[in-house]
C-alpha cells in the first residue's frame, strides 16, 4: 500500500518518480529526478508545483515502475534504424530516427499496443519523411506503477511485429524523365517540369540521369517507358494525363505492360496521376497541376516509390481521406 506523507515530514525520503514543473508557456520539464533525497530547501519548491504530499511505497513483485517500463517498451517498439533517448524523463523515453528515410509505423500493431491499458505510445504519421535525429515516437505508462503483465503483453505485441516504428533509408537512385506534349516537343513552349522535379528528387537522393521530350504519340511514349525502365530506378512522365484525345501518356503506361496499373487517385491536386511497375521499377505520370501547386499527389507517393514500395490500389483509395491537399492543414503525409 502506498503511504502518503506531508512534504514537511518528507526530508530524507527518496522520490519515487521525476517531478515536473510547468511554468505557463515558459518552461516544462523535470525539476527533481527519481531517487532524489528530499532536503529541507526542497519543501517550498515542491509546494510551488502543487506537491503537498509525496508517496512512499514498495513496488510489489507483479508491478513495475514507470522508468523500468519505459525501457522495456521502447526496446520492443524500436524497429530498424531507430534509437531511443538515453535517460527516462518524467517516465518517458523518446524514439528517434538514425537515418534519412521514410518512417514506417505498423498502425494496426500500434493500436493493439495502445489498447492494453497502461502502455501508451504516440507516434508521428506513418510514411513521414524523416531526417537522422527526428522524433518518431514516445513511450511511457500512464500510472507511476503498472501491472507487469500489461507491460509484458504490450512489449510482446511490439517485439513479435519486429518493432512498431522503423525507418527505411533512402539510397541514391537514378530517374529517367519523359516529358510529353506536342506543344513542348514542337518548341511552342519551354519545358518547365525538369526544373520543378529535379530539386524535389534531389532532396530524396534521386538524380534525373536522362530526359527526353516526346510528342503525344502513344507508341513512342510506350517504347521509351520500356527502355527507361531497363536503365533507371524510376521512370517519370509528364503531361498527357487528362481527358483530351491527345492525352495518351497514361494509355502508353498501360500499353508498356506495367503491373499494378493505377489510373488516377483520389488526391487533389494531382487527381490524374497514373502509376504502375515494370518488374521493380516504378513508372509514374505526373499531371500538369504539379507545375503550379507546391504539393500534389506526386509528393505523397514519391518517397514511397523511392524506397521500393509497390503501392496497392486499396491504399490509394484510402488516401482520399485527407487527400484534399490544398485544404488540409499541416504536412500530413
Ligand atoms: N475537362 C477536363 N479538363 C481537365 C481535367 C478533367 O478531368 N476534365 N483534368 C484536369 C487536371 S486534374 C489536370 S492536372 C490537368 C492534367 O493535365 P495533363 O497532365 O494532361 O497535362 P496537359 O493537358 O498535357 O497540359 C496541361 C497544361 O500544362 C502545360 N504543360 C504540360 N506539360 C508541360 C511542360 N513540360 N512544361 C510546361 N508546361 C507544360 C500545357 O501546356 C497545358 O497548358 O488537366 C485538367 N483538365
Ligand atoms: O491531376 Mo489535376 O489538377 O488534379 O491536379
Amino acid at each position: 500500500m502506498a503511504k502518503k506523507i506531508r512534504v514537511e515530514d518528507a526530508v530524507g525520503q527518496v522520490l519515487l518518480h521525476d517531478i515536473t514543473k510547468v511554468d505557463g508557456d515558459k518552461f516544462k520539464g523535470r525539476i527533481f529526478k527519481k531517487g532524489h533525497v528530499i532536503r529541507e530547501e526542497d519543501i517550498p519548491v515542491l509546494k510551488d508545483v502543487g506537491k503537498d504530499h509525496i508517496y512512499v511505497f514498495e513496488i510489489k513483485e507483479d508491478e513495475i515502475h514507470e522508468n523500468d517500463a519505459a525501457y522495456i517498451l521502447a526496446d520492443a517498439l524500436m524497429g530498424e534504424n531507430t534509437y531511443h533517448s538515453k535517460e527516462v524523463k518524467e517516465g518517458k523515453l523518446t524514439i528517434y530516427s538514425d537515418v534519412f528515410g521514410v518512417c514506417k509505423i505498423d498502425v494496426e500493431k500500434l493500436n493493439e499496443f495502445n489498447s492494453i491499458g497502461e502502455p501508451s505510445c504516440p507516434t508521428i504519421y506513418n510514411n513521414t519523411v524523416v531526417k537522422k535525429g527526428d522524433k518518431l515516437a514516445a513511450v511511457r505508462i500512464i500510472s507511476l506503477v503498472a501491472p507487469k503483465a500489461e507491460v509484458e503483453k504490450a512489449a510482446k505485441i511490439a517485439k513479435e511485429a519486429g518493432g512498431i516504428v522503423k525507418v527505411v533509408p533512402f539510397t541514391p537512385k537514378k530517374a529517367g524523365l519523359i516529358v510529353t506534349g506536342n506543344e513542348v516537343y514542337k518548341g511552342r513552349i519551354k519545358d518547365k517540369f525538369e526544373e520543378k522535379l529535379r530539386p524535389k528528387l534531389k532532396k530524396l537522393l534521386c538524380e534525373i540521369e536522362e530526359k527526353v521530350i516526346l510528342p503525344d504519340d502513344q507508341a513512342q511514349i510506350r517504347d521509351k517507358i520500356k527502355e527507361f525502365a531497363q536503365k533507371y530506378d524510376l521512370v517519370i512522365l509528364t503531361g498527357g494525363t487528362s481527358v483530351d484525345p491527345d492525352d495518351v501518356t497514361y494509355k502508353a503506361i498501360h500499353e508498356a505492360g506495367v503491373k499494378n496499373y493505377i489510373r488516377g487517385n483520389p488526391i487533389q491536386p494531382g487527381n490524374m496521376l497514373t502509376m504502375g511497375w515494370i518488374e521493380d521499377t516504378p513508372v509514374v505520370a505526373v499531371p500538369a497541376a504539379a507545375l503550379f501547386f507546391k504539393r500534389t499527389a506526386f509528393d505523397i507517393w514519391l518517397p514511397r516509390l523511392l524506397i521500393g514500395e509497390v503501392i496497392s490500389k486499396e491504399e490509394v483509395i484510402k488516401r482520399a481521406h485527407g487527400g484534399l491537399l490544398e485544404a488540409v492543414n499541416g504536412e500530413i503525409p
